[in-house]
């Protein structure tokens, strides 16, 4: 659906200048510093996925979806939206888009949002019929009826966001481009955008790419994420690929009813685990890693890449008989700020 082939931007800006009349003398200058916004990025995206793009600020995000939706023209490299070039076959391109761009509204910020929606419906070329169709189920799925007649500027950010989501699906695009849609609301306004985009990949099939601060949105929403970093591609694969590839252990907290002590000065038993081989033993190999004890409760990590879950509880079985478990997955956050 969406092919990106080594994708690269280039940005010139003016060095500016110092002294008396800088900024004009910035203005005329033949000084320039190249921003190489993004390099090299390629990855395909099939029909019906819901990737997340992340990267820390300035990564080249907005650059790269800019240039898949045909607003940027890239400095080297290809973009394919269903075959099409977003730039050359600009208006075959626009009616598979819906772009959404959480910073900046594309309403008309004094007009009330039914105008903004009327007007781009005509730009779009959508037919009364199919408009007022179209708006009667986004009213209704993202409850916008209360503020049709209001003036965009009069909204709150939810409301607005809202609006812009509806704007970006007028037209019943394939494809949805989605820059910071969460971006500054509160919990209950997240949780509403969320629920709603999910529906729409999973029950209508829409393709979106996602761009988002916010690890939640990425951990709840998608199940492929794609990370770039100073403008290069990190990482493209699952979320819990993702998970494996950092590394962060997995916390597991195991109560006892009576514990057959493992341990010896705070360690686990260096002659090994029950059931462990004398030469993995020797190896000193332990499959997990504790952390504390605190009388029948043992804290221990786990290398989700060297020991599935199971098989780590049934090792901690064989200490004791086992009164509760209680599992900490790693923070995806926390495995998104290594990959940064
Ligand atoms: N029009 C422009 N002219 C010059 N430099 C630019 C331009 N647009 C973006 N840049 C630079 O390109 C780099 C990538 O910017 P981009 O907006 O794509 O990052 P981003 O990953 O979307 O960041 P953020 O998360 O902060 O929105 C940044 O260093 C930015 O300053």
């Amino acid at each position: 659906m969406i092919t990106v082939e080594h994708l690269s931007k280039e940005f010139k800006a003016a060095v500016p200048k110092e002294g008396r009349l800088a900024g004009l003398r910035t203005l005329f200058s033949r000084d320039y510093k190249v921003k190489e916004a993004v390099r090299d990025v390629s990855f395909t995206i099939e029909r019906g996925e819901f990737v997340g793009y992340i990267g820390p600020n300035g990564a080249g995000k907005s650059t790269t979806i800019k240039m898949l939706s045909g607003i940027l023209h890239p400095t080297a490299g290809e973009v394919r939206i269903a075959g099409m070039s977003p730039h050359r076959e600009r208006r075959s391109v626009a009616r598979m888009l819906g772009v959404l761009f959480g910073q900046r509204t594309q309403l008309w910020w004094d007009l009330p949002v039914r105008d903004s929606f009327d007007i781009l419906a005509a730009m779009y070329g959508v037919d009364e019929e199919k408009k007022l169709r179209r708006l009667a189920e986004l009213s209704e799925l993202l409850a916008l009826k209360p503020f049709m007649a209001t003036p965009v500027r009069k909204l709150s950010l939810g409301q607005r966001m809202r609006a812009d989501i509806a704007a970006a699906l007028l037209h019943d695009p394939d494809i949805l481009f989605l820059d910071e849609p969460t971006i500054g609301l509160d919990v209950i306004a997240k949780r509403s955008i969320r629920e709603f985009l999910h529906s729409i990949n999973r029950d209508l099939g829409k393709t979106i790419l996602l761009t988002t601060h916010d690890m939640d949105d990425i951990e709840k929403l998608c199940s492929r994420v794609i990370v770039i970093n100073d403008g290069r591609l990190g990482f493209d694969g699952t979320t819990d690929g993702l998970r494996r590839r950092i590394g962060l252990p997995t916390i597991i907290h195991v109560t006892y009813r009576s514990l057959v002590s493992p341990l010896i000065d705070g360690q686990f038993n260096p002659d090994g685990w029950p059931g462990q081989t004398a030469a993995e033993a020797q190896e000193r190999q332990w499959p997990l890693r504790l952390t504390a004890s605190d009388g029948q409760t043992l804290t221990v990590e786990c290398n989700r890449d060297q020991l599935s879950a199971m098989e780590a509880l049934r090792l901690l079985e064989q200490l004791g008989e086992i009164e509760d478990v209680h599992m900490e997955e790693p923070d995806f956050e926390e495995i998104v700020h290594r990959v940064y």
